[in-house]
Parts: structure tokens; sequence; C-alpha cells
């Protein structure tokens, strides 16, 4: 049996002042607790007033991370009751805040494994003691090199695999006990975190190359070999490893990564929603995708997919695409061109002022595209002229600034809304307030993987998933479909956050239906709406064996 003290001290199974008498007595908690019995609505109450008087996020945050560590069944069910005030404060924008600060503010692990690049030998050890024989069905695991667009945060990222999972479960209803964030600590470039006597990783250079995927390789064998039905979740990897890892692993098991695949997902979805707006085609668009990385080039892959699912060959559908870098629009012939990026460039000869095409605004110019999406980390640079030369040859221009966190962003809905005379048809990275402009609303959709992943992640493990594959995407990307109501005025592209939990389940329905139609599961399942129903798990107290 239990004592008081691991029963208390177990976020799983702690229950604070609402443990009943009868439960003090059975599990030797008398005397532990004051005498009162809450029940749980009434610990939501006292929490939330707490929350609230928190003057900054960040605060809030670390009071949420509080409660979180010592009682998941609290926390969530707080979360289930806010969901659109907590998550710009559990996640994306306030998560980065709490990154940069990890190592001055850390106070517990949160759970976490954290394997050093240094001790493979302890790689399995690590994950094992860190799930502590819970089941995990669910990992998110992070290197931290290309943490949102701010670089590399060694082994304070692992607030993003944390903050990911939150959302898992608020979202889609993972049960926070089968959970499992995981931080590769594989050394840092970050000069300031090696200087700096707080920091709490390897204070060396991140390896690379070979003797790095040699690492990763290491970490899955020893995740496979412990936690075989597990879902793998890759994020904040860095450009050169994320799409070589994916490639790697991505036929072996269920696994995906979150920036390219997640990111691909809702862009399309939002650009669906917003065809469904302005009553066009997919195949009459032209794609300018300005940061042509991880999640630019993903993006652009799930866009390539759809255009051939509507009819085009891959060649033509590939003439849909501009990708726009450091070095202006990519040719065949540019140096230092990824893997990722060297399908979508174009030729030198399809354009007179090829030479001058160096910059964003000459691209926009020459271009004239449709669809104009951001991922570059690049603040602003959606310019005030860049955007009206857009709109100027487009009726409803479709323009996506996604770069993460807030201060990074490429434009504001506000000025885009303004720049376009409310043409614009808008998602953003960051949760963005409604604008109203000159008597309509305008309804700012989340363009953030966050509306995809927990659905997605949730229907492959409740369908026991062999692989993802694109027949999935495809299908899940479609899901939202039908939820918006474009016929308003000034209506989002994308369904709001408030619904996350209604249309995580549906996209993990359509998700868990995708694989068994393609008898892609390991387990007999009859019903993927069951399954998935059936491993739904709801922020409710529950008895203690
Ligand atoms: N909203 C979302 O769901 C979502 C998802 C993933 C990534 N993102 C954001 O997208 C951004 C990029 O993330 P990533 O993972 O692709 O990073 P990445 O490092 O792989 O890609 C960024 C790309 O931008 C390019 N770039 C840098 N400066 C540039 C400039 N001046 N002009 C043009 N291109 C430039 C880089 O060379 C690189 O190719 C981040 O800010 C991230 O937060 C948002
Ligand atoms: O974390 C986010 O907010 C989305 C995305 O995965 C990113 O890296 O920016
Ligand atoms: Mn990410």
């Amino acid at each position: 049996m239990k004592n008081a003290d691991a029963i208390l001290n177990n976020p799983f199974l702690n229950k604070g002042t609402a443990f009943t008498q009868a439960e003090r007595h059975a599990l030797g908690l008398v005397g532990t607790l004051p005498a009162h019995v809450q029940t749980l609505a009434e610990q939501v109450t006292q929490a939330y007033a707490q929350f609230q008087s928190k003057s900054s996020h960040l605060e809030k945050r670390l009071y949420l991370m509080t409660l979180f560590n010592e009682n998941r069944t609290l926390f969530f069910r707080l979360m289930a009751d806010h969901v659109v005030e907590f998550m710009p404060i559990v996640y994306d924008p306030t998560v980065a805040d709490s990154i940069e600060a990890y190592s001055h503010l850390f106070t517990d692990p949160q759970n976490a494994a954290f394997l050093s690049v240094d001790h493979p030998e302890d790689f399995e050890a690590s994950l094992k003691n860190a799930a502590g024989g819970r089941d995990i069905r669910l990992v998110v695991v992070t290197d931290a090199e290309g943490i949102l667009g701010m670089g590399d945060w060694g082994v304070n990222g692992v607030d993003i695999a944390v903050g990911k999972l939150m959302v898992y479960t608020a979202a889609a209803g993972i049960d926070p006990a089968q959970v499992l964030p995981v931080s590769i600590d594989a050394g840092t470039n970050n000069q300031k975190l090696r200087d700096d006597p707080l920091y709490l990783g390897n204070h060396h250079k991140r390896l690379a190359g070979d003797p790095y995927l040699d690492i990763i390789d290491q970490f899955v064998t020893a995740e496979r070999k412990l936690f075989p039905e597990s879902l793998l979740h890759w994020e904040d990897f860095g450009r050169a490893n994320a799409q070589v890892i994916l490639d790697k692993y991505q036929d072996q098991f269920a696994t995906f990564n979150d920036d390219i695949q997640g990111t691909g997902m809702v862009v399309l979805a939002g650009i669906l929603g917003a065809l469904n707006i302005s009553k066009e085609d997919i195949k009459d668009q032209k794609f300018v995708t300005f940061g042509a990385g991880t999640a630019g080039m993903g993006i652009a892959n799930q866009i390539l997919d759809e255009l051939q699912r509507a009819g085009l060959s891959e060649a033509e559908a590939r003439k849909h695409f501009y990708a726009v870098d450091k070095q202006g629009l990519l040719f065949t012939d540019t140096p230092d061109l990824t893997a990722a990026q060297k399908p979508f460039t174009r030729d030198c000869s399809e354009f007179a002022n090829a030479d001058d095409l160096t910059t964003l605004a000459a691209v926009v110019k020459t271009v004239h595209p449709t669809v104009l999406i951001g991922t570059s980390t690049q603040p602003g640079t959606f310019t005030e002229d860049i955007v009206k030369d857009m709109a100027a040859h487009t009726p409803r221009p479709i323009i996506f600034p996604l770069s993460n966190p807030t201060k990074l962003a490429e434009a504001t809905a506000a000025d885009l809304i303004k720049w376009t005379d409310g043409k614009a048809l808008i998602a953003t990275g960051i949760p963005a307030d409604d604008v109203d402009y000159r008597g309509t609303t305008y309804h700012i959709g989340q363009g953030n993987n966050a509306l995809m992943y927990p659905g997605l992640g949730f229907g492959l493990i409740a369908a026991t998933a062999k692989v993802l594959n694109g027949e999935t995407l495809s299908a899940a990307c479609h899901a939202l479909g039908g939820i918006v109501d474009t016929t308003q005025p000034g209506a989002a592209v994308l369904p709001p956050v408030s619904q996350l939990t209604e249309f995580s389940q549906k996209l993990a329905e359509i998700v868990a239906q995708s694989i068994l139609d393609q008898q892609l599961n390991k387990e007999p399942i009859a019903n993927a709406k069951q399954a998935v129903a059936a491993m739904k798990w709801v922020p409710e107290y529950r008895p203690i064996d």
C-alpha cells in the first residue's frame, strides 16, 4: 500500500482536499489534510481565482504549472472550463517566455525524460524512470534546435514538449498518465546559454552529423522497445535534421513531425476554408512560401498533394509554387539549397528579371501570388507595400503570417485587414483578437498546428495505427470543412479555439476511420468512433486502488 506522501505527491493520483473521509481512512491520509472535503468544482473555483490574481502571463503560467505538477485532474478540469483563456498561457506565445527562462525558473521536472547525448547508455533507463511504470501511448520529443522561430534553446526547450502534451489532453482527451515528454540534450550552440552558470543542460556544443543521427537512432530503439504501442511526435528539430529523421522512420511505425506535417495540415485546412469563402478553386492559386524551411516546405508538400488529388500532374502542380528564402526566389542553381527545397525550385529562364528576384517585394510584384504564407521568423516582413501590391492583383488575397511567437510574426491581422480594405483571408500563428473594420467584425483563425496535431495523434493512437501516410493526412485536412460557417461576413478561415475539443474529436474519428479503411490498424477495431470515445479521458476523480 502507498503511504500518504506517495499519494499526495503523485500528480496522477492526488486529489488534495477532495479526498473523501472514506478515502482518507482507506489510504492512510487521515490527519494529512484540512478537515473540509472539497468537490472538484470547489477546487476549480479556488484555483481560477488564484490564476486571475496573477498579473503577468508568465506568472499565470507558473501558477498553472504548479497546479499541473501537483494534481493533473484539477489542472485539466480547470483548463476545460477556460480553454480559450489558457491556450496562450500554457502554450504559445507564453511558453516561449518560459523556455527562455527555464533554467532560472526551474522547480520541477514535470515527469519529462531527460536524455543526455553524453550518456546514450542511460537512454533506456532514463525513459523507464520517467515513465514510472505508466502505460505510455504518446511521446513528444524535442532536441530544441529550432524552438518556434527562436532558435536553439537546449534543455530549456523541454517546455515545448510539455506544452504540446498539455494541449493534446485539453483538446483531444489523451490520458495525461499515458504521455511522456522527452528532451534530447544534444548540447547547444546558443552561446548565451553555454555561458550561463545557471543553465541546466550540457554546456557543450551541439553534436551534429552522423554521430547525432546515431544518437537519434539509439533513442528510437529504446523508445520502441519500452513503448511499442506509442505514437512518436517530433517537435522543433533543426532544419537540417527534421525531414531526414522523418524520412528515416515514417514507414517503420506511427510517427510524425509536427512542424512539417501538423503545420502542412493546418495551412491546407485554412486554405480550403478561405477558398470556401472566396468560392475559388485551389487549382487557380499561386503560392508564395516565404521562409522555405521545415514548416514552409511541409506546407508546400501538403498543398502539392492536394493539387495532385485535384487532378494536376506533379509537374503541373509544382508550377504553382514559388519558394522564397534568404537568397530570394529559389532557383535550380541557387547555392545551399536543402533537400526539401530542391523539388520546389524554379528555372531562371522562366523570368525575364530572374536576377532581380532576391526580395519578397520583387517576387510578389513579378508573380502576383494569390496565397502568401510566412514561416520566415522575420517580423514585419509582410509590409504595407507588399500586401497592397498583392491585393491589387487578386480579389481575396490569402495571407497567413505564421511565424511564432508574437514578436516574430510577419504581420498583424489588424494591419492586413486595413491594408487590403477587409479583403484578405487571414490566419495567424498565435491567437489574434477580432478586428473591427468599417462596420464588419473579422474573426481571425489561428493557423497553428495545435488545431490539428491533437486530433491527428489521438486518432492514430485510438486506431492502433501502424503508420501515418498521405491518405490519412489528406482526410484530416478536409475534416474541418463544414465546421466553419463561411457565409457570415468576416468569417474565419479556421474554426475557433473555443471549439477545440469538438473538432479535435471529429478529426480523431476521421483519422481513425482512415486507418481502418486502409487496414493499417494493429489491433482489430470494429468502429472508429467507438474506439475514439473509449480512449477519451475526462478530468474527474476516480477511485484509487
Ligand atoms: N503556426 C504554426 O503552426 C507554425 C508551425 C511551425 C512553425 N511555425 C513558425 O514558422 C517559423 C519557421 O519555423 P521552421 O520550423 O520552419 O524553422 P526553419 O528554421 O526550418 O525555417 C525558417 C526558414 O526561414 C528562412 N529565413 C530566415 N531569414 C529569412 C529571410 N530574411 N527571408 C526569407 N527567409 C528567411 C530560413 O533560412 C529557413 O529556411 C517559426 O517562427 C515557427 O514558429 C509556425
Ligand atoms: O508551437 C507552436 O506554436 C507552433 C509550431 O509548432 C511552432 O514551432 O511554431
Ligand atoms: Mn513547433
